[in-house]
């Protein structure tokens, strides 16, 4: 892949998406739409961006029993992401299920430890172990249950891609050097994310927010 950003458009308003991606659409690689987007827009939604002739990730981190999971990804299949996101944390029977129910043409991918999350986190929700560990059991799972590949931060992806070399794997948190953190805490630059191995890096709100979103987009891009 040529250009290998995705830009999150994190908005619920269709016409800003829309105009959004027409901004930066000649720095970026793909259009990725998540929950906040697909809960006001839904399917149609996604079809009317799919029109900008973008690949389309669809971020909507899927976490619910086996049979669920795969019914709702048959209920999108006719959208054909070009990438899918469910959770690891589903276990093994609903990952294998959501590739299963997953177009042919589609990477289902699965997350493994949020990026906005660090070890204090971990430990408040019951995990074992930091960041990195838990990144690397769920991407052992995820390797052994035959979806295509996780989703982790920037500070695991070398070790995840060294432990599964043909994985696929997507990198969100990631920022310019002095670049505005937010929300993320498991944060690096897009050119390590890409030295780690990151096979695409999400990014939104460096480039949304940005005082000129197609400056922004294009020297993120130039970093890689
Ligand atoms: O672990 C994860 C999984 C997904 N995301 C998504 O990526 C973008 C990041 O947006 P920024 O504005 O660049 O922080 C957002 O859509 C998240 O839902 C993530 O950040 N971390």
């Amino acid at each position: 892949m040529s250009n290998r950003i995705y830009v999150a458009l994190d908005t619920p308003d269709l016409a800003k998406a829309h105009a959004m991606a027409g901004k930066v659409r000649r720095h970026v690689g793909g259009i990725k739409l998540g929950l906040e987007f697909f809960m006001a827009n839904g399917r149609p939604g996604v079809r009317e961006m799919a029109e900008l002739g973008l690949p389309i990730f669809l971020d909507l981190k899927l976490h619910d029993i086996p049979n669920t999971v795969a019914k709702a990804i048959m209920a999108l299949r006719e959208l054909a992401p070009a990438i899918l996101t469910v959770h690891a944390a589903g276990g093994r029977a609903m990952l294998e299920d959501a590739k299963a129910a997953a177009p042919a043409g589609t990477k289902v991918v699965a997350v493994t430890t949020l990026t906005s999350l660090d070890g204090t986190d971990l430990k408040s929700i019951g995990c074992m172990g930091d960041p990195h560990e838990q990144v690397l059991r769920l991407t052992e799972l995820a390797r052994d249950s035959g979806v295509d590949g996780v989703v982790c931060s920037g500070e695991e992806v070398a070790a995840a891609h060294k432990f599964w070399p043909k994985g696929f794997f997507v990198v969100p948190g990631v920022r310019p050097a002095n670049g505005v953190i937010g929300d993320q805490k498991r944060v690096v630059t897009p050119r390590a994310a890409i030295d780690g191995g990151a096979s695409i890096l999400v990014v939104g709100r460096p480039i949304t927010q940005a005082e000129d979103p197609d400056t922004a987009a294009r020297e993120i891009a130039a970093t890689l």
